[in-house]
């Protein structure tokens, strides 16, 4: 909401993070300030995780400085300002479920009473269940609501409703939506638009390891106000405007920006081609284009 104007909770500040060879992050600063609700998008191996991982001091970085609530993730108080989850929660099975969000609950100075933690989750029906008991999506929804327990100023989830059915999703998206309305912080990262749409105004789209755009919903859209062009050729002379490329069953899809412009230069080339077809990109497609833009080659 007041994105630019709250106050500072987390920062990278140019870090890199290499595994060996692979360089997960390369040189990505982000500012995360009290109020906000971002969305980080990317696909798998962006360096989502990796960047979640720094921030809340599960790892550091190679290069580079992360900050967290106005100190270093690397410090245990610092670390209880904040709620995480993980993109796999391995939670004690024989334990009841209002034990665990006891439990956890526990280590926190202030605290989200049981019921209404469980509540706001869609779980209030489960406070007596073993965990052992509980379904897949279940599980998923009950390791997200912990992060939740010690009223964090910050929370960060990876991943939050991956492998849930639409109507868990819902259930998540409203525990969510809840602890923002009241002022919180969330950091989330998601493979899924319509997931980002729906909660985050704000929108980092990260690939290879580099943000390639930090913006609102709707301007990450427009970066990239997109048609989709679809033709059937051998090969292509390089081309204008084209912010992504893809070869799909025998097609070339084309992602651009002004389809027409693409028309004009492509009948000008001379190039043979046949089957052409425009339509509107999706957001994924227009995310894929943003994700692939550096090696597209048209
Ligand atoms: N512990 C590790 N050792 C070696 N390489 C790693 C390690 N963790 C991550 N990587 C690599 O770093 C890159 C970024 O991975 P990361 O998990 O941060 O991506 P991600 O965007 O979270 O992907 P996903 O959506 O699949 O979870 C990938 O190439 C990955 O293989």
């Amino acid at each position: 909401m007041n994105s630019s104007s709250g106050k500072l909770l987390a920062r990278a500040g140019e870090v890199t993070r290499r595994y060996g060879d692979v360089v997960a992050l390369d040189r990505v600063s982000l500012d995360i300030r009290a109020g906000e609700l971002v969305g980080l998008l990317g696909p798998n191996g962006a360096g989502k995780s990796t960047l979640i991982n720094l921030l809340v001091g599960l790892r550091r970085p190679t290069s580079g400085t992360v900050e967290l609530l106005g100190g270093s993730p690397l410090d245990a108080a610092v670390r209880r300002g904040i709620g995480v989850t993980p993109q796999e929660t391995g939670l004690p099975d024989s334990l009841r479920v209002g034990e665990i969000v006891d439990f956890v609950g526990a280590h926190f100075p202030e605290r989200l009473g049981t019921a209404e933690l469980l509540a706001r989750f869609g779980l209030g029906d489960l406070v007596r269940r073993q965990v052992g008991s509980l379904s897949g999506g279940q599980r998923r929804r009950l390791g997200v609501a912990l992060a939740f327990a010690g009223r964090p100023k910050l929370v960060f989830l990876d991943e939050p409703t991956t492998g849930l059915d639409v109507e868990a999703r819902r259930a998540l998206w409203d525990g969510i939506r809840a602890f923002h309305e009241d002022g919180g912080t969330v950091l989330l990262t998601s493979h899924y638009l319509e997931e980002v749409e729906a909660l985050a105004e704000r929108v980092v789209v990260i690939g290879n390891g580099r943000v390639l755009a930090d913006d609102t919903m709707r301007a990450v859209r427009g970066l990239v106000g997109t048609r989709r062009v679809s033709l059937v050729a051998e090969s292509l002379p390089d081309l204008p405007g084209v912010l992504g490329a893809e070869r799909v069953d025998g097609r070339i899809d084309l992602v651009v920006s002004d389809p027409d412009r693409l028309v004009v230069e492509l009948v000008r080339s001379g190039a043979p081609f046949s089957g052409l077809e425009i339509r509107p990109a999706t957001l994924e497609e227009a995310f894929l284009a943003l994700t692939s833009k550096e090696s597209a080659h048209a």
